[in-house]
């Protein structure tokens, strides 16, 4: 058996992977090991591919994090992983498991997944003692360190790191860029089979999540267990809950070709027979704001 997780949930950061993760880990994945001086949230997310330290120290490193006695399968749930194929590949490829690895990914509205990003970069900025922001928080920060709204947001962060290239994906724009998902999706199809690739849809999470577990478990070929809790990392009394239209329409219309691009490829590259066929597209009514935490 490999001693890397056998399923990577690799985002998109902000479509609900906290949710799919716990159930996951309560119906008998193993997390990673939270090692000193680690946060408690690399239990879910291990952020060996996105943190050039840790991906550095090399694939043995990786699988300690999961060393246990346990037969159980391990589960990497680190949203960011999105964009981070090729290391993916690499390090499996090593391991002798790069035909075996499952992957899991949940596509949201990128508009509502980019204020889902803004909410939660806010929330973090008025609980966390200014010395424990890092500059990702801080992309929420004004020069005087008051919090821009999300339409300076839009402006000054999200359009900016979503017109830059692919290089940036090592950046700090790297959150907003997620929401370009046919870019990063194309390098996993070419990387795995198709075949070890889920795509899943977040409003199909909001609308019938018990369907979208059926799917899980037909994938990893596991009953688990249990429902679906919802998972809120940002429950702060003044989240945001819909995008002004300047803002909507600034990020719609950098994402319609972009998702038109997506629909395609998803098309173009047919999954396992538990996905969602054709995948739904992203309404623009969809969930923004109409997820009242
Ligand atoms: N069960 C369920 N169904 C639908 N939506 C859910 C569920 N659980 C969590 N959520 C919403 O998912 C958003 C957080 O996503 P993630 O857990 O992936 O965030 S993170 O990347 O790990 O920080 C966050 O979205 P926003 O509320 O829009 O910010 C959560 O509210």
């Amino acid at each position: 058996m490999s001693l890397l997780p056998t399923v990577q949930l690799i985002g998109a950061q902000k479509a609900g992977t906290s949710a799919i993760s716990e159930w996951l880990f309560e119906g008998g994945f193993r997390p990673s090991r939270v090692f000193d001086g680690e946060p408690y949230y690399y239990r879910k997310e291990a952020h060996f591919f996105d943190i050039d330290w840790n991906f550095h120290r090399g694939m043995e490193y990786y699988a300690s994090r999961y060393e246990g006695t346990c037969g159980a399968p391990a589960l990497d749930a680190t949203p960011d992983t999105l964009a981070f194929a090729q290391r993916v590949h690499d390090i499996y490829l090593s391991a002798g498991c790069a035909t075996t690895v499952k992957i899991i990914v949940v596509l949201r509205d990128p508009i509502a997944r980019e204020l889902s990003l803004y909410n939660h970069l806010v929330y973090d900025c008025q609980r966390l003692d200014p010395s424990q922001l890092s500059d990702w928080h801080k992309q929420v920060t004004k020069t005087d360190n008051s919090i821009m709204s999300f339409d300076e947001f839009v402006r000054d962060v999200s359009l900016p790191a979503l017109a830059t290239d692919e290089a940036q994906d090592y950046g700090l724009g790297r959150s907003s860029r997620h929401g370009l998902y046919a870019n990063h999706l194309q390098d996993w199809f070419r990387l795995f089979d198709r075949n070890q690739i889920l795509v899943l849809s977040y409003d199909e999470l909001c609308n019938n999540p018990k369907k979208l577990q059926q799917r899980v478990q037909g994938f990893i070929g596991r009953i688990v267990p249990g429902d679906l809790c919802h998972k809120n990392s940002s429950n702060s009394p003044i989240k945001v809950q819909m995008p002004s239209c300047e803002a909507r329409q600034c990020l719609q219309s950098f994402m319609k070709p972009h998702n038109e691009r997506l629909y395609q490829l998803l098309e173009a590259h047919i999954g396992p027979p538990m996905e969602q066929r054709p995948f739904p597209r992203f309404s623009n009514e969809e969930s923004v704001g109409s997820i009242i935490s």
